[in-house]
């Protein structure tokens, strides 16, 4: 493989101004949260797994959690089985439950493994029941309204949240210099498979490795206001407002929540950005602010 002097000094000169950003992050664990929504088509599918790649090979320890959402639905559609949300989360009866566990666990799982093994990558995908990863247990939601004496608790069925992660296996597959891709099902203590929303998983997978960043790719620029526009930077304390406001709705209120949790217990920032944006990921490397919405613990001085 040989390239054109001009061309080779161009490249060359592309990396050396890279390279104090390369030297930032260096080492250091990025979880990649890739939502459903941002694996639009073949090109952006592409996008991101050279993007991954490339992180991988400068150094950096990228570890994609992934979802699936709008795949289970497509899926659950042509079996003749409707879906539905409550605050963000999928009701999971049983057979739902296999119809998740097929669809995140097999194909999008693999489809992501494979994608970053044919750009140059060595992938290896796992469920939480890969090394006990992750343990799960019943979400039970909280309802309150005004109109309920006492807050109405909602069973989602194989709903999970996650319990604990036992990160060893993650370890070993980054210190052998493999990109681990997660799938979102936990184990409870019984054996049951539970279904996780993406972003909880993300949020405690970045935790558990105190990453210095949560990138949380969807379908939207970041987090948006009562006017549809971008809000760049937000700390904890703003974020409950706009909950209450009903700025934040649906999909949108895992993913915050989750972003809130992992800068508070010490994960250095969580973005939520446009993963249908070509190089979204190096988007965010490259430039000091970052793309989309920063989330941090508080704000700053
Ligand atoms: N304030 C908000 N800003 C941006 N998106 C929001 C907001 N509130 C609700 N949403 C919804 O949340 C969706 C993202 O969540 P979700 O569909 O679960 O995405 P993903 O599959 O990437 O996790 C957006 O497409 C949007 O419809
Ligand atoms: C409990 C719950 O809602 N689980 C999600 C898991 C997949 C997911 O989170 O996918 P996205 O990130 O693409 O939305 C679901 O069944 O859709």
């Amino acid at each position: 493989m040989s390239l054109p002097a001009e061309r080779a000094q161009n490249i060359a000169r592309v990396l050396i101004e890279a390279l104090p950003y390369i030297r930032r992050f260096s080492g250091k664990t990025m979880v990649i949260k890739y939502g459903g929504n941002a694996m639009v088509d073949q090109r952006l599918k592409d996008g991101f797994a050279r993007d991954v790649v490339l992180m991988k090979l400068v150094g950096l320890n990228p570890v994609i959690v992934h979802g699936g959402g709008p795949q289970i639905g497509a899926l659950l559609q042509r079996l003749g089985k409707a879906s539905e949300f409550v605050q963000g989360m999928r009701v999971t009866d049983s057979e739902t439950m296999d119809v998740v566990e097929m669809v995140l666990g097999g194909l999008v799982n693999k489809e992501i493994v494979n994608l970053i093994n044919r750009h140059g990558g060595s992938a290896v995908g796992l469920t939480g029941k890969d090394g006990d990863l992750i343990r799960a247990r019943k979400l039970m939601l909280r309802r309150d309204a005004p109109e309920l004496a006492v807050p109405e608790i909602i069973d989602l069925g194989h709903v999970g949240e996650v319990e604990s992660i036992d990160a060893e296996v993650v370890h070993m597959l980054v210190g052998g210099n493999f990109i681990p891709v997660i799938a979102p099902i936990g184990v409870c203590d019984d054996g049951l498979s539970y279904n996780i929303n993406a972003d909880l998983v993300a949020g405690k997978v970045a935790e558990v490795l105190q990453a210095e960043k949560l990138l949380l790719l969807t379908n939207t620029a970041g987090l948006l206001d009562q006017d549809g526009e971008l809000i760049r930077d937000l700390d904890v304390a703003r974020v409950n407002a706009l909950i209450d406001s009903g700025v934040i709705q649906g999909g949108m209120l895992p993913k915050i929540r989750c972003a809130v949790e992992a800068v508070q217990a010490g994960v250095k920032a969580a973005h939520i950005l446009d993963g249908r944006v070509e190089h979204a990921v190096m988007l965010d490397l490259f430039t000091d602010e970052g793309v989309g919405t920063l989330i941090r613990p508080r704000a700053p001085k």
